[in-house]
């Protein structure tokens, strides 16, 4: 498969459904039949089994597969040298900067200037919890125009949750390969080997990476709404197998405990010619969200729009949600109908894939960001509030919108990188300084 395709491909194939046990190989008999380790594999393979829960891990939250491959992954990484990607960093990272506490917003990255690929583009803007002891996430934004070719890569620290925002990409993993474009989100689990290349044409591809250090994102329970809506399941894609066989210089770069390595190798480490598990990377496309709000009334909270949740022991309280705010009708009556102003324990860095947010329609532009970090109050700006305090209250589709949010119980710490970014705005604030005061001590609609 050519590294730089020109389109999304129509021949990949994906099975369908979250969690599932699937089994599937790429060429006819390569899978064992009834057991998982033979005394010798077919076509001479090797298995090997990849743990992404301990062993002794209840049913409901096992997860292992097992993969049949050209060679064992011991010899995918030899001795490892130390490697570096400044800007790419991890929990805990209490980086020197001199911006004080505040709400934040940032323009898109700039283009890329020179030549990187998906691994080189990676920037941290914010760091949560610690890695060394599993808790908490980092949230980063790429940018990118060079595709990994005998480049590999594998994230120890976590799984990471790819949200493209310009530009399709194709991440081809150990266990097949998945195409994604912006409205898409892929998951790659924790210590499985990709890379990244470009699909089509352009100059820069961009997105957003939410690195879990946590327990694993999985679908959040629905409660009173029942077995249906909000992520189903079976829109859950997962690659059927796909191999590399080459057999020249390869480089496979490792982050480990916030440090990075790099092997070199003289062939593809992608070589799984079969598999079965329920340990897998999938692709999960936004559009198919089925949200489900307020019918009479009042504004939820935006845990209804969850897609992902990565829990915590304590119930309720997730190291990470990621929500989405997708198009949707807006039909309630006598209500205030864009977010409310909060304050709120949990720590908010949003992207917007596409169109406009309702909560502000001007300076929260595509491939931008902002942060509301935990305790700081936010809410619509000034023209948000004016609008939709006045406006008729009839049903009203919000169309043409694809806002997202990492949510995690950890306060967020602003990466150097971030606080000294060129496209943050300085008078983000400003959107709220004609909230003026209404009140005048006398009964009556202001
Ligand atoms: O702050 C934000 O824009 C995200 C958000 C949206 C919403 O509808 C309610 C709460 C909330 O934090
Ligand atoms: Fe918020």
């Amino acid at each position: 498969m050519a590294d730089h395709a020109t389109e999304m491909s129509n021949n990949l194939k994906y099975m369908p459904g979250f969690g599932n046990d699937f089994e599937t190989e790429s060429l006819p008999g390569a899978l064992p039949q009834g057991q998982n380790s033979p005394q010798k594999c077919n076509y001479g393979l090797y298995a090997e089994q990849l743990s992404g829960s301990p062993f002794t891990a209840p049913r409901g939250t096992n997860e292992r597969s097992w993969l049949y491959r050209i060679r064992p992954s011991v010899r995918h990484t030899r001795r490892f040298s130390n490697a570096s990607y400044p800007h790419w960093k991890t929990a805990p990272c209490l980086d020197d900067h001199s911006l004080p506490l505040g709400q934040l917003r940032w323009n898109p990255l700039p283009a890329t200037k020179e030549t990187q690929t998906f691994l080189e583009g990676m920037r941290t803007m914010t760091t949560a919890g610690d890695v060394l002891t599993q808790v908490g996430m980092a949230a980063h934004a790429y940018t990118f125009n060079a595709d990994m070719v005998d480049d590999y890569f594998f994230n120890a620290d976590g799984e990471l949750l790819v949200v493209p925002q310009l530009g399709a990409i194709r991440v081809f993993t150990e266990m097949g390969i998945m195409d994604v474009e912006p409205l898409e989100i892929c998951l790659i689990p924790r210590g499985m080997m990709f890379k990244v290349s470009r699909i089509g044409e352009g100059d820069t591809w961009r997105g957003y990476v939410c690195e879990n250090y946590g327990a694993k994102f999985t679908l959040p329970d629905r409660g009173p709404i029942g077995a249906n809506c909000l992520a189903n399941p079976r829109d859950f894609k997962t690659p059927v197998a796909a191999y590399e066989d080459k057999e020249t210089p390869c480089r496979v770069h490792v982050k480990w405990c916030g440090k990075f390595y790099v092997t070199e190798i003289g062939h593809s480490p992608l070589d799984v010619v079969a598999w079965h598990g329920n340990y897998t990377p999938f692709k999960y496309d936004l559009r198919t969200y089925s949200p489900v709000g307020a019918i009479l009334f009042d504004h939820p909270d935006p845990s209804i729009f969850t897609v992902l949740t990565a829990p915590t022991e304590e119930a309720g309280t997730a190291n990470i949600d990621f929500v989405i705010f997708p198009p949707r009708w807006l039909v309630a009556e006598h209500t205030f109908r864009p977010p409310w102003y909060h304050r709120n324990i949990m720590s908010e860095f949003m992207g917007l894939i596409h169109g406009q947010y309702d909560a502000k329609e001007e300076g929260f532009v595509p491939g931008g960001m902002s942060l509301h970090n935990m305790m700081l109050p936010h809410g619509p700006d000034t023209t948000g509030f004016e609008k939709a305090s006045n406006s008729e209250l009839k049903p009203v589709k919000l169309d043409h919108t694809m806002a997202f949010m990492f949510e995690t119980r950890y306060p967020q710490q602003l990466t150097k990188f971030a606080a000294e970014l060129e496209t943050l705005q300085d008078n983000y604030l400003d959107c709220w300084d004609g909230l003026e005061r209404k009140f005048d001590g006398t009964p009556g609609i202001k």
